[in-house]
């Protein structure tokens, strides 16, 4: 299965969380369940992203809940098309607003689990929810505004 990334235009495929096409970033991918409704980025931190010793730097798990949340907002507005989910381009999103609540330290070393839900969905705009778990614990909560990218970004 393709991930949202995957099928970004070229030209929208260089953000440093989650394009394809940067090979200095994250490389975040994002799968979308058509049936749940739900996406899933998994993404193992590299021991130098660290805040203290043994926990992951808060920047990195809010980089991580943005791009995911426009992956999601990106599979929703495909949602609206009449083209199949597995077939390019997805529209792109970039983030309106951002919420991110810290609920515990992320320990450092465990594959995080980003799985997202859309709460509200316009032609527009996505209201996207994430929750992120490391071993299994939930450790932070997202809320993101995406909005369908203005005519004449990028290309
Ligand atoms: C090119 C590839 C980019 C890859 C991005 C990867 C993820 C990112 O890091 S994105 C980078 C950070 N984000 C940005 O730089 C975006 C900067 N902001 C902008 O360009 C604009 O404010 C933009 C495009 C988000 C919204 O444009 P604008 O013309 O204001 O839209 P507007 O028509 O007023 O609003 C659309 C909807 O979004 C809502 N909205 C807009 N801004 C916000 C906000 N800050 N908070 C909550 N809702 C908002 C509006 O209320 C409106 O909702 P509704 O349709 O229900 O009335």
């Amino acid at each position: 299965m393709n991930y949202v990334q995957f099928y970004y235009p070229e030209g929208f495929a260089h953000c440093y969380g989650c394009g394809r096409l940067n090979p200095e970033g994250h490389q975040f991918k994002t799968y979308w369940d058509p049936e749940k409704r739900e996406s899933r980025t998994e993404f193992t931190p590299k021991p130098y992203h660290t805040a203290i010793p043994g926990f992951v730097y808060g920047g990195l798990l809010a980089s991580l809940v943005d791009c995911h949340s426009t992956a999601t907002g990106s599979a929703a507005l495909k949602e609206l098309e009449s083209t199949p989910w597995d077939q390019g381009p997805y529209p792109r999103c970039v983030t309106a607003s951002l919420e991110v609540q810290f609920l515990k330290p992320t320990p450092l070393g465990p594959t995080l689990v980003a799985v997202g839900r859309v709460l509200e969905r316009s032609e527009r705009k996505v209201v996207v929810g994430t929750e992120v778990y490391a071993d299994g614990v939930l450790t932070v909560k997202g809320k993101a505004v995406v909005v369908r990218i203005p005519e004449g970004w990028g290309g």
